[in-house]
C-alpha cells in the first residue's frame, strides 16, 4: 500500500525538532521538551474536543470535527516521534489488520479453556 507523503513530511519535521530541543520558536520542540506528560495532556485534551465536535450540527460542526481530528492526529505524531516511532509503523499495523474483521480477530484471540 502507498505511504502518505504528508505524514512522512510531518514526521521529518518532528524529527528535525528533536535535533533542536531548545528552539523557542517551535511548538513541537516545546512539546518534546515536556515529554509524555505534556504531549499526553494535549492528546487527552484534543481527544475530548474530537468527541465534543462529533455532535456539533451542520457544515460548521463537520468542519470543526475535521480540525479537531487533525489536532489529535498531529499530537499523536509528536508522541510517536518522541518514542522514536514513525507514522509508517502505524500504517504497517493498520495494513496488517486490513481486511480482517475486528470481530473475527478478537475471536481468534480466545483460547479454549480460558
Ligand atoms: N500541524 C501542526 C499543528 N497542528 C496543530 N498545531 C498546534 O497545536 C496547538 C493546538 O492546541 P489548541 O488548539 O488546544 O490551542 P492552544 O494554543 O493550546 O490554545 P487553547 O485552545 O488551549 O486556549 C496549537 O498551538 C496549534 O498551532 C500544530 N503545530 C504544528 N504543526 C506542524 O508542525 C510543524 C512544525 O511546527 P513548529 O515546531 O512550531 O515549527 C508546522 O510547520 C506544522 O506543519
Amino acid at each position: 500500500m502507498t505511504r502518505s507523503s504528508l505524514m512522512t513530511d510531518l514526521m521529518a519535521v518532528i524529527e528535525d525538532r528533536k535535533g533542536k530541543p531548545e528552539s523557542e520558536k517551535s511548538y513541537v520542540a516545546g512539546l518534546l521538551r515536556g515529554g509524555v506528560p505534556k504531549i499526553g495532556a494535549k492528546i487527552t485534551e484534543e481527544a475530548a474536543e474530537v468527541v465534543e465536535a462529533g455532535d456539533e450540527p451542520g457544515d460548521e460542526g463537520r468542519s470543526h470535527l475535521v480540525k479537531e481530528v487533525a489536532d489529535l492526529v498531529f499530537h499523536s505524531l509528536v508522541l510517536l516521534g518522541h518514542r522514536d516511532l514513525h507514522w509508517d509503523d502505524v500504517e504497517d499495523e493498520l495494513a496488517r489488520r486490513f481486511g480482517i474483521s475486528g470481530i473475527d480477530e478478537k475471536a481468534s484471540r480466545a483460547k479454549p479453556g480460558h
